[in-house]
Order: C-alpha cells, then sequence, then structure tokens
C-alpha cells in the first residue's frame, strides 16, 4: 500500500515522499496543528510560515507556494510577502497555451490562482454554517449512495440501471462533514491531490457501473501500455485530429463526481465541464502499466482530473525540458488528482506496474475536449497507417 499522504502537509511544507524536495515542517507550526475542529485547521492555515521553493531555492511564504511555482517563479517572495497581495501581484503560467482553440465547452483556467489554502478556507466558510462540532471528524464522506447491497448479478443490475435511471448518484447531497484535502501536495506546478474526494459507497457504485455496463465492455487497450480500458463523451481521434460524436454519453452516474469537482476542487475547477473521460483497468498481475505521456495538449484542455479507484498507485511525473525534473507522487483510492498549469503542459505522467499497489486499481480520466470536426492543421490529411509507407508516391 501506498503510504497515504495528509495533504495538509503541504500547507505547513512538511517534506513529502513526493517531493522530497519541500523542506521539513517546523516545530512550531507542528505545534499550532489543529487538533480538531476548524477553527484550529483555520489558525494553522494562517500561520505565516515559509518554505524553501524547489525550484528557484528562495523562501516563499508557504501560503503562496503554489502561485509562486505556477507563475515560474516570477511572484518573488518580496512581491508576495505581504498578506493578501498575491492575488494581486501574480502574472499568469507561462506554460499558458496561447492558440485559438475554440473548445465546444468552457475551459479551465481563469485569472491566474489562488493560495493553494484559500479554498479550504472557502469551504471552512461554507461548512461552519451548517456544520456541527461532532460532524467534523465522523461519519461518511458523503451521504451513502446505497445502504444495502444484495450480491445476485441481477441485483447489480438492477442498481446500476437504477443509478442511472433515476439518477440516484446525481441526487446525493454533499455532507458538509467531508473536506477534500487540497493542496500543492508534491510542489508540481498546478497539481492538486485532493483525497477521500468520494466515499466509499460512492466508488463501489460506479465500480459498479462501470464492470457492469453492459453496453460499453472493458475493452483491452495498449495505447499507453497494456491495460483495460473504455470511454465516454465525446471521442478523440487523436490521429486524424478530430472529435466524434459520442458513442457513450458521458453516465449521469458520474455527474455528481463532476458537479463536486466544480464545488469542493481548488479554483481551476470552478468552471470543468468535462466533455469526454476515460476508464482505465489495471490488472497489476497482468503487467498492466501506464507508459508515460502527455495528454494531447491541442485535443484537450487545460485541465486534466484522475479519479482513483479500487487500489492505491503512485504516479511518476517527468520534466525534461529547462532541467531534468522526476517525481513520484501517491494516488490514493478515492482520492482525484488535478493536473493543471505546468504539470499539465511540461511534464509527462506515466505508472509503472510496481507502482501499483493492489491487484486491480481502476481511474477514470475526465478532460474538456476540442470539438473540432476538422483535422486541426489546415491542408492536413490523414493517411492511414497501411499507406504511410506510400509517402512520396501518388496515394
Ligand atoms: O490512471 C490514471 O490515473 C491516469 C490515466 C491517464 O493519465 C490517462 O488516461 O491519460
Ligand atoms: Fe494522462
Amino acid at each position: 500500500m501506498a503510504s497515504r499522504q495528509c495533504s495538509l502537509d503541504s500547507f505547513y511544507g512538511k517534506k513529502t515522499e513526493e517531493s522530497g524536495e519541500v523542506e521539513r515542517s517546523t516545530a512550531k507550526r507542528k505545534s499550532a496543528r489543529p487538533a480538531n475542529g476548524s477553527k484550529a485547521l483555520r489558525a494553522c492555515l494562517e500561520v505565516n510560515s515559509f518554505v524553501t521553493c524547489p525550484v528557484c531555492q528562495q523562501r516563499v511564504p508557504h501560503t503562496i507556494i503554489n502561485i509562486h511555482l505556477d507563475s515560474g517563479c516570477e511572484a518573488s517572495a518580496g512581491s508576495i510577502h505581504q498578506k493578501g497581495s498575491a492575488e494581486v501581484s501574480l502574472t499568469r503560467k507561462s506554460t499558458e497555451p496561447t492558440s485559438s482553440n475554440k473548445f465546444g465547452v468552457h475551459t479551465g483556467l481563469k485569472g491566474g490562482w489562488r493560495p493553494s489554502h484559500q479554498n479550504v478556507l472557502d469551504i471552512l466558510d461554507e461548512a461552519d454554517k451548517a456544520d456541527t462540532p461532532d460532524s467534523l471528524h465522523a461519519g461518511p464522506a458523503y451521504a451513502p449512495i446505497h445502504q444495502e447491497r444484495e450480491s445476485s448479478v441481477q441485483d447489480d443490475d438492477e442498481a446500476c440501471k437504477a443509478a442511472s435511471e433515476s439518477r440516484q448518484v446525481g441526487s446525493l447531497r454533499k455532507a458538509p462533514m467531508l473536506r477534500p484535502s487540497v493542496g500543492a501536495t508534491s510542489g508540481l506546478p498546478g497539481h492538486f491531490v485532493l483525497d477521500n474526494f468520494i466515499s466509499e459507497e460512492e466508488e463501489a457504485l460506479i465500480l459498479r457501473c462501470l464492470d457492469e455496463d453492459p453496453e460499453n465492455r472493458w475493452a483491452f487497450n495498449s495505447f499507453n501500455g497494456n491495460s483495460r480500458g473504455k470511454r465516454y463523451g465525446v471521442e478523440c481521434d487523436l490521429v486524424r485530429r478530430i472529435t466524434k460524436p459520442p458513442r457513450f454519453q458521458m453516465p449521469d452516474w458520474l455527474q455528481v463526481v463532476m458537479q463536486r469537482m466544480r464545488e469542493v476542487g481548488p479554483p481551476v475547477l470552478a468552471d470543468f465541464h468535462p466533455n469526454e473521460c476515460n476508464a482505465i483497468d489495471y490488472r497489476r498481475d497482468e503487467g498492466h502499466e501506464l507508459l508515460a505521456h502527455c495528454d494531447d495538449r491541442q485535443m484537450s484542455g487545460d485541465v486534466i482530473c484522475n479519479l482513483s479507484l479500487a487500489g492505491d498507485c503512485k504516479m511518476t511525473y517527468t520534466k525534461e525540458k529547462g532541467g531534468f525534473r522526476k517525481v513520484d507522487v501517491s494516488l490514493p483510492r478515492r482520492s482525484l488528482q488535478v493536473q493543471a498549469g505546468g504539470v499539465r503542459y511540461d511534464y509527462m505522467h506515466g505508472i509503472t506496474n510496481d507502482h501499483l499497489f493492489s491487484e486491480r486499481r481502476v481511474s477514470i480520466t475526465f478532460r474538456e475536449s476540442k470539438i473540432q470536426s476538422r483535422p486541426l492543421y489546415e491542408g492536413a490529411r490523414y493517411v492511414s497507417m497501411k499507406n504511410r509507407f506510400k509517402w512520396g508516391q501518388k496515394l
């Protein structure tokens, strides 16, 4: 099992196994760690501590390390020293694509970043209105989807069908006690992991819906390494550089997950409306893996989210331009990983077989993909694999 990180540690600059680069919390900060409740948590988040930037080695207030990294280290400790001035003095990242791509849906990035803990404070504010003290550390993350389960296949089918038809998952109400941990858990620019993003019950239901979808079945796939997969939503043809209409619509049983991303995710998700997703079923004993890749920079949008189910794993990020960097990130089951900014465009990501920590792991990757019915490049012509050798001859 991957050791699960406490994402709050990132707020204190604690050294994590993933980055190995952010300095360890001081005893003082540790002593301010919340014992209980939102007040203590809030107090901790506001401790004015500094961390060493893993890229430029400047001392930077821990509250804006994310912004500092995202601005390509342009946002200096000096310009952001004053509490509250961070958002004003920051620039957008250099990695932000400037193309005039037209997406059929809203794209994610808007007006720069906020301190990584701001969202937690927002969540706390919201929760403070509804919370009772006892709910802070108790109870399921979200109201359970199904209280009881029968084991027969027929019931499984019915559960899945019922979830879909009655939008049972979609009608889940968020319970105030869940607070996904948001933070720059890895020191990677634009990277977040939200632990416990879904409850165990939700995980079980989503897995059942994936496993028991009679129309869209798991199929072997070797595109990015061997695994089984399936997809929903619009279909990107990465070779022809066009998008095709969905063969399988985005399922109802994922709506609540997507809604939750907008509600409790970091600010880059505030307007995230995925129009496609692919699920991957990894089996460790079958040698499955995810080869290092970067999701298509033109066909898909600025933000990508991966929901982890059924097992823990470690994802490896590598960057070669502008200095080699390699960072391992733990992705616990039921967490949501957000890739935006630098990590989305400048890093490759992959999962080696020995970084799958259980026999099975399933992921769902959400994207906003371009509605593109003509090839991206003017004048481009698709040549099928079997005809490629004929380049230079009359086709
Ligand atoms: O399995 C994962 O978490 C990531 C999958 C992924 O990177 C992809 O489908 O592009
Ligand atoms: Fe990917």
